[in-house]
């Protein structure tokens, strides 16, 4: 096991740290002190992590004035009321905005902790603690907050850059091994659109080394994604990139998999893991883009395996192709009434494919239906 820690700079107009390693609480303290020290923190997390939190509950509270608001768990903290309930308490702290929020969790809680920081007073510093696979290699680095409405998934928020990031692989011993695994959903993506060193890792190891949260795959494969997702950010902070008719995706590239993968949270009321969603959302892109002529079957098959690998799920038959078309038209990379795709043209070259023949769509869909009836 590599005992030191890594430090992956984010640079642009707000810089920062992502610090990775085992047993990594005592940074906290110095990333928050990044720009000034606050007076005051809020600390989010769910109601489930309290223990888990203990640590970071105590290392803060021998450096400042902690209001800790505890929100509930998973995707069901995504909405106004629990955002309306935290601003709520950071009124009655009296947060100012020399102070600064803290997220403890999932990406659920990092990204409506973040989204609480973002609005607040127009944006206050927060230093995200993830404590869940995904949400190391994806959710608390780039800036991006959002809740959820009835209308879909992550349709409001905004971009927040956050002071720091913590990912103390430690805090996965406790992670359930499906969420663990739905983490590797977004790694395996990163593999695809960014880096093929993270496919042959996951390809040359056996399931359980890759999962071994003590062991050395899983944290080369941390470290290279979360360095996909920083590469990407810092050109193309706020996702304008892939828009007027460009091809090159920028930030949108972070999203493959995602038209499908929201599609069908929402169509299965967001009981599914984000990861397996965006597990089975890839698969059905590689299988668009091999009907419009774009993928060669061996990529679009290595999808099946890599995902497959780590045990993720890669298809789906539990929504009809008019309900899962529907949801994907309030996708963020949608332009009026024309679907948006971020597709592979191989391993590493992501690129928009911007309103399908719906045959391929439906064709896309047959597949992924076929293959969870195959699989059930
Ligand atoms: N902002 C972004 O860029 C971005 C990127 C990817 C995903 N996301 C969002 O992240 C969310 C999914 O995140 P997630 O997969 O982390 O799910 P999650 O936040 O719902 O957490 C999954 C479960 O794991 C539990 N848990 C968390 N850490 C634990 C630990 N160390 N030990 C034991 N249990 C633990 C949580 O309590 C929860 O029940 C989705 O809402 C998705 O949209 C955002
Ligand atoms: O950071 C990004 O950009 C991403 O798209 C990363 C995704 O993994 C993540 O799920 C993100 O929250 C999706 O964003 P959205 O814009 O489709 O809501
Ligand atoms: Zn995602």
């Amino acid at each position: 096991m590599t005992t030191d820690p890594t430090t992956l700079h984010v640079g642009g107009a707000a810089p920062y740290d992502v610090v990775i390693g085992h047993g990594v609480a005592d940074r906290l303290v110095g990333l928050l002190g990044a720009g000034g020290r606050p007076q005051r923190v809020a600390l989010i997390l769910p109601d489930t992590l309290a223990a888990l939190a203990a640590p970071v509950r105590a290392s803060l509270e021998a450096e400042f004035e902690v209001t800790e608001l505890v929100v509930p768990d998973g995707e069901s903290a995504k909405t106004a009321a629990t955002a309306a309930a935290c601003w709520a308490s950071l009124g009655e702290a009296g947060f100012t905005r020399s102070d600064a929020v803290v997220t403890f969790g999932g990406g659920a809680t990092t990204d409506l902790g973040g989204f609480v920081a973002a609005t607040w007073l127009r944006g206050v510093r927060v230093v995200h603690v993830p404590t869940t696979l995904l949400a190391m290699v994806d959710a608390a680095v780039g800036g991006k907050t959002g809740i959820n409405t009835d209308a879909g998934k992550n349709l409001v928020g905004s971009f927040h850059e956050p002071a720091g990031v913590l990912c103390d692989l430690t805090l996965l011993a406790t992670l359930p091994r499906a969420d663990l695994i739905a983490g590797m959903g977004e790694v395996v993506k990163c593999g695809f659109i960014a880096d093929p060193r993270i496919l042959e890792l996951v390809e040359g190891h056996e399931t359980d080394e890759l999962l071994d949260t003590d062991g050395p795959a899983l944290r080369e494969l941390v470290e290279r994604s979360v360095q996909v997702k920083v590469d990407v950010v810092v050109a193309d902070l706020k996702e304008t990139a892939g828009t007027s008719g460009d091809v090159h995706p920028g930030r949108e590239a972070l999203n493959y998999g995602h038209t499908m993968g929201h599609a069908i949270e929402r169509a299965e009321a967001y009981r599914m893991r984000h990861g397996e969603a965006v597990a089975i959302g890839s698969v059905f892109v590689a299988e668009l883009a091999r009907a419009a002529g774009v993928l060669s079957d061996a990529t679009a098959d290595r999808h099946v395996s890599a995902f497959g690998r780590v045990g993720l799920p890669t298809g789906y038959s539990g929504a009809d192709f008019d309900t899962l078309r529907a949801a994907m038209a309030v996708d963020k990379k949608s332009r009026g009434n024309q679907l948006r795709f971020v597709v592979l043209h191989e391993v590493g070259t992501p690129r928009v494919l911007a309103g399908p023949d719906d045959a391929w769509l439906r064709a896309a869909y047959d597949t992924m239906v076929a293959r969870a009836q195959a699989t059930a």
